[in-house]
């Protein structure tokens, strides 16, 4: 449970059980009534002082609703995309269901209490729940994004499947023929010892099984080939997904983001052979069946008993599967997750000597995983043996009911042969048709992993309908932004007005986690507003081309990301330069220096991650990669926090001759030595602006601060 507020709840805010189970129920969550209110009288003792969420999560653990997070905040903290949630009003709690603009639909316990203004709620406190999204319906699973990209790649061009269609309807066409054979062997080679019959039977069951033996390996290369266009053009599509993901709206995880990243591969399979076979061997089992009814009898009665007990058998060990599949496929991305944060963060973990901490964890995932997986397994190999066993039996029973026919005269030897082998070929698609109802959940699981990355929000559209307008005014104004990050109700910036004119020099401050990076990543036009809109010269930064953006705003990031190559790619990541310029800039924030220490020069080599440089070099090659696009609008987020001292005022001074006098600049810092840069200082407090203006005057407010940087300035 969260708690951001720190509101204390006396017995007044107690939730009554009729608003909290229609609550529960708008999240899907229904909750018998009696339950609830027994729930709520017992844990919500009188004269307990605890907070109404720790009430809540009391009363949700009671109902069994354990997955389901509670998070207390402020009325005027809460990002509105959020309701319904609970708020205090009138002295009780009601549902706050939707809202627009200035007024808010409130519901308590009598019934609505209709719209009400937002201004009467701004101090109100608010219950938020975290509930986990449900397993999706079969049906949602195949219209799903994941499932259509897969279908349609699949589909794209349909003559293959035409031509598996027919080759597998000739392959299953061919088995009639070997039992035909037989047939006329037992019925008419054996009786009378006719060789000519026989070698000429036996010339034609050569030629039947060598085009058996081409069809079969014709089709599976068709199929092989297509599940590898599939593959290209729909990891393709994935990582271009993932690489435009939005990058406020991308998981926390980086781990299980891979990990899912190839959740769809066991779809692919699927969908790209092991179904084309089965489906197109189903139909056929219906066929043999036919055909060994026209040839024995009743005993195909047998065979159709088979298909039915079969077919029975995989549905229920299905059921079983999807609950083992989905804490299997989680478990996985965990573990996924868990081996990329530590290698990740193996200095970390060795020098805090938390280790142990990390295997422990392993082991317990590995453990969980291996219990399902085990189960799982035992549920497969089971169904498996049932449908060899009931095959036998089959095999069994048909002969038995086939003598009582020959007794009666209904049926040959021969023809009870042709029976039991055209049984087989029963037998086989519906083993197979009972795999694929055991592998189904895991498909299923896989498809709705991969549906939910690709239901995050990519940035901008590319469909062209981005404005690149060829002049921007030297204007960067935020209008009523709020943000709050995904998964969370609270807003992290609330900024009614702020406005950038060309020339301004502004120095950001604030303590640890009032917004600072926030602020400057939403108006790098990475993080998109939950409300209100930052404008670059007039346009909404969201509905310009990014081109447009990148050749305009420089962002510096707090932490600098390198990547594998040599020192030369990492500097000129954003696009080309001329040798000339790269060398200019080098020499102007001491990289020349680098390059001077190292036998490769600028072609140092830097490993995966950045590893090569040191924490100080690798802001260097971050602030060089901006002074080489030469934006409009620099954003630089704590740009000398690992420079030491001669390195800072080289910085300093390099910022006062490459920012131009029309450009802006906006530094987050807790370094006072850049407010020599500023001719604007703006104070931020928990997501808002507490001060803003002139160097002097907003110091003069901070006393500790203030003075320091006074100085500093009026040095
Ligand atoms: N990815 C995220 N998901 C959820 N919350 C986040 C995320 N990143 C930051 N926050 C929260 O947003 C708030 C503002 O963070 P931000 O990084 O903007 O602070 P800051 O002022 O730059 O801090 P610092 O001076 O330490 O760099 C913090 O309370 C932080 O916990």
């Amino acid at each position: 449970m969260a708690n951001s507020d720190g509101l204390k709840g006396p017995q007044a805010t107690a939730i009554t059980s009729g608003v909290l189970g229609k609550l529960l129920l708008m999240h899907g969550l229904p909750v018998p009534k009696g339950a609830l209110a027994e729930a709520c009288s017992t844990m919500q003792p009188e004269d307990a002082d605890i907070l109404p969420a720790e009430r809540l999560m009391g009363i949700l653990r009671t109902v069994q609703k354990n997955g389901v997070q509670v998070v207390q905040l402020r009325w005027s903290r809460l990002d509105r995309r959020h309701l319904p949630v609970l708020v205090w009003h009138g002295g009780e709690w009601q549902i706050a269901s939707h809202g627009s603009g200035r007024v808010v639909t409130l519901a308590g316990e009598k019934g609505s209490a209709g719209p009400v203004p937002v201004a009467e709620l701004e101090d109100a406190p608010v219950l938020w729940l975290q509930v986990e999204t449900p397993d999706p319906a079969v049906g949602e699973v195949l219209k799903s994004s994941a499932a259509q990209l897969l279908l349609q790649e699949v589909l794209q061009e349909k003559r293959w499947l035409v031509e598996v269609l027919i080759a597998t309807a000739a392959v299953n066409l061919l088995a009639v023929a070997s039992s035909l054979f037989s047939m006329q062997v037992y019925d008419r080679v054996v009786p009378t010892m006719a060789y000519t019959t026989l070698t000429a039977l036996s010339v034609g069951m050569a030629i039947v099984v060598a085009v058996d033996w081409m069809l079969k390996h014709i089709r599976a290369r068709i199929v092989d080939t297509l599940a590898k266009q599939v593959d290209l053009a729909v990891s393709q599509r994935l990582f271009e997904h993932v690489m435009g993901l939005r990058l406020d709206a991308r998981p926390r995880s980086l781990g299980s983001l891979a990990a899912q990243m190839s959740g769809l591969e066991p779809a692919r399979g699927f969908f790209s052979s092991t179904i084309v076979f089965a489906l197109a061997d189903l139909p056929f089992c219906l066929l043999f069946i036919g055909l060994i009814a026209a040839i024995g009898g009743r005993v195909s009665i047998v065979y159709l008993v088979l298909l039915v007990i079969a077919l029975v058998w995989g549905w229920v060990a299905q059921k079983q599967l999807r609950r083992l599949a989905r804490q299997e496929i989680t478990r996985g991305h965990e573990r996924h997750g868990l081996l990329v944060e530590m290698i990740q963060g193996a200095e970390t973990i060795q020098a805090a000597g938390a280790g142990w901490r990390f295997a422990e964890l392993w082991r317990t995932i590995t453990a969980t995983m291996g219990a399902h997986a085990l189960q799982s397994r035992t549920i497969t190999s089971t169904t498996l043996t049932t449908t060899g066993t009931l095959g036998t039996l089959a095999y069994v029973a048909a002969i038995v009911v086939g003598v009582t026919r020959i007794e009666a005269g209904d049926l040959t030897t021969g023809g009870l042969i042709a029976c039991t082998i055209l049984g087989g070929r029963v037998i086989a698609p519906i083993a197979q048709g009972v795999q694929l109802q055991v592998q189904w959940y895991h498909v299923r699981e896989s498809l709705a992993m991969v549906n939910r990355l690709l239901a995050l929000e990519t940035g901008r559209p590319e469909d062209g309908s981005l404005l690149a307008p060829e002049t921007l005014t030297d204007r960067l104004d935020l209008e009523g932004v709020r943000f709050a990050y995904p998964n969370s109700p609270v807003m992290r910036l609330q900024l009614p007005e702020l406005h950038f004119a060309a020339g301004d020099r502004v120095v950001l401050l604030g303590p640890n986690g009032c917004g600072k990076s926030t602020l400057l990543k939403v108006a790098a036009g990475l993080y998109r507003p939950s409300e209100g809109q930052v404008r670059l010269g007039g346009a909404d930064i969201w509905e310009l081309d990014s081109q447009v953006i990148n050749e305009r705003i420089g962002y510096l990031p707090q932490d600098i990301h390198l990547f594998k190559g040599t020192l030369k790619s990492n500097l000129l990541l954003g696009g080309g330069a001329s040798d000339g310029k790269l060398l200019e800039v080098a020499q102007l924030l001491g990289i020349d220096r680098i390059a001077a220490d190292n036998p490769r020069s600028m072609e140092l080599e830097i490993s995966e991650g950045g590893t090569g440089l040191s924490g100080g070099q690798r802001q260097l090659v971050g602030l060089a990669r901006l002074f080489l696009a030469q934006p409009r609008v620099w954003l630089l987020d704590e740009p000398t926090s690992s420079l030491d001292l001669e390195s800072e005022n080289r910085i300093i001074e390099a910022l006062r001759e490459a920012v131009r006098p029309t450009d802006i600049l906006l530094i987050a810092t807790h370094r006072p030595r850049l407010a020599v840069l500023a001719n604007r200082v703006i104070l931020m407090g928990r997501g808002r602006v507490i001060a803003d203006g002139k160097p002097e005057e907003v110091l003069q407010q901070q006393p500790r601060r203030g003075r320091r940087l006074v100085q500093t300035v009026g040095a």
